[in-house]
């Protein structure tokens, strides 16, 4: 079974995918952390974000960085969403994703382009959302700990102008699959929106069985 959960930046979809992972013991992957590679990648080339080349070359990177904690902070996340653009870093990134969906007995995966383009066949098909509001909030009580200097409102900013470039851009932009069913998490807990979750995915699963 393939479970392709899509939505926009701290939505919680990786909460989702890692508990619906769990319950179905399945393999898991975060699709958002290659994007973020791929920028950590090109600070360290010291590339130019606004080249598409530059960004390209950065797509050749060491399996180890996936675990670099840089990875992690906000701005890595915005230079993610500036270089994920190009359409040369996105089919630099297909294969990977979509050989890790092929596996035998199937996979999660989550990102923006999951159902729409990765794995457009998938099983089932999940779109996570919440407020801008309550999404910075998350965030921000995510990374404060970490980074003490960091503002709510500089992580609201963040959130509405990574929304509007990954859903306007041309390539692969965030949008909710026409076969995917809404989880609009803002006023849920982690673990209610996991059990509406998993509520959606018998109900998919049922409708696919006939
Ligand atoms: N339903 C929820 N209620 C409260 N906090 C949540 C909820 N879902 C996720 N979180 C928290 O919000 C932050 C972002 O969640 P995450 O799953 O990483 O989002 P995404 O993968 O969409 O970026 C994390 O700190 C997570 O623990
Ligand atoms: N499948 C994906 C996953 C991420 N991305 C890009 O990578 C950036 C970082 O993704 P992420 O999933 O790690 O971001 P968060 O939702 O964790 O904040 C996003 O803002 C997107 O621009 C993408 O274009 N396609």
């Amino acid at each position: 079974m393939i479970i392709a959960i899509d939505g926009p930046a701290a939505s919680g979809k990786g909460t989702v995918a890692r508990a619906l992972a769990r319950h179905y013991a399945l393999p898991y992957l975060d699709t958002g952390l290659l994007y973020r590679a791929v920028a950590v990648s090109l600070l360290d080339n010291q590339g130019d974000s606004s080249r598409e080349s530059d960004a390209l070359s950065a797509c050749d990177f060491a399996d180890s960085l996936l675990s670099d904690s840089r990875l992690r902070n906000e701005q890595t996340g915005k230079l993610a969403s500036e270089i994920s653009v190009f359409p040369k870093v996105r089919q630099a990134l297909i294969k990977r994703q979509r050989d890790f969906a092929a596996q035998t007995g199937g996979a999660v995966l989550d990102g923006r382009d999951i159902g729409t383009v990765i794995v457009p066949d998938a099983d089932v098909k999940l779109f996570i959302t919440a407020s801008p509001e309550i999404r910075a909030k998350r965030r921000y009580d995510e990374l404060v700990k970490n980074n003490p200097d960091l503002t709510y409102d500089i992580i609201l900013e963040d959130i509405k102008s990574r929304d509007l470039r990954d859903s306007s851009r041309k390539e692969a932009p965030l949008k909710q699959a026409e076969d995917a069913d809404l989880l609009d998490s803002s006023l849920l807990g982690i673990d209610m929106a996991i059990e509406r979750a998993v509520a959606l995915v018998e109900k998919q699963l049922k409708t696919v069985q006939g």
